[in-house]
């Protein structure tokens, strides 16, 4: 399931060395695995330093546009922040350089399951589009989990435009920093009961993931699979994640 990278550097949080980075993986086996599962796990995306330099902004509220306290929603236990734009350099690589790969993951899947949108290989151009629909605001986020906070089953859904996959990223450490605090990914297929699958994350591990749904071939033709992601109960410590979306909110 875990694709390693091979080559992490450690070094300052400029974002320069990501797009190297990225094009390194082994992209073949990513996206088979998010053919036969729904979900890729990249090892060691990033750096220890780089992990620790994303959760050292979390306080920093010029870097962001707005806080949300989860348990005021119904969302869960814990809290998050939307970076405001200009992105942090590192968050705009990550996010520029993961798109189109995933973007013809994202035009294979729509064409199996009937939907008629597709994406362009430019992660600026889809994001022109949800621009011009009105979904102006930013959705790369830090969320940040103490004991006994989690993350209710959702969707992150903004608006019209979804592009279908995201990436969450694991800041910290499990074992060390925190315990529990698993990442979750359920499934609920047509007329069939949920399923739910544990992704194992290191720090500066990201998981790849569908935002909706996703294509499963059946024996009567290709079906959707509704999915939903989630983390479970932190049993002490401090998690942070740092989660790419790739569509803009109304
Ligand atoms: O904290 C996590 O692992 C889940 C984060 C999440 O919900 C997201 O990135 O959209
Ligand atoms: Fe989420």
């Amino acid at each position: 399931m875990a694709t390693k990278n091979p080559t992490p550097r450690s070094g300052p949080v400029t974002g320069g060395d990501i797009g190297r980075r990225v094009a390194a993986l082994d992209w073949p086996g990513i996206v088979s695995e998010l053919d036969a599962r729904g979900c890729a796990v990249i090892g060691s995306l990033l750096t220890p330093d780089e992990c620790q330099a994303i959760v050292d902004l979390y306080p920093a509220d010029e870097k962001f546009r707005s806080r949300v306290v989860m348990a005021k929603h119904g969302y869960g236990r814990g809290e998050y922040k939307y970076f405001a734009y200009p992105l942090p350099a590192l968050v705009e690589a990550l996010r520029k350089s993961l798109y189109p790969a995933l973007a013809e993951v994202a035009n294979r899947w729509n064409e199996a399951m009937k939907i008629d949108v597709r994406f362009p290989n430019d992660h600026a151009e889809f994001i022109e589009r949800c621009h011009k629909a009105g979904q102006v605001r930013p959705t790369p986020l830090v969320l940040k989990y103490g004991p006994d906070d989690f993350n209710c089953l959702h969707q992150d859904l903004y608006g019209e435009h979804v592009f279908p996959l995201q990436v969450a990223i694991l800041l910290k450490e499990p074992g060390s920093d925190f315990a529990g605090g698993e990442f979750v990914l359920t499934e609920q297929r047509p007329r069939m009961q949920s399923r739910a699958e544990v992704v194992p994350l290191g720090r500066g591990d990201a998981a790849i993931f569908p935002v909706r749904h996703r294509p499963v071939r059946g024996t009567r033709g290709t079906y959707r699979v509704n999915v939903r992601h989630g983390v479970s109960r932190v049993r002490s410590g401090s998690r942070y994640t740092a989660g790419i979306i790739f569509h803009d909110a109304k």
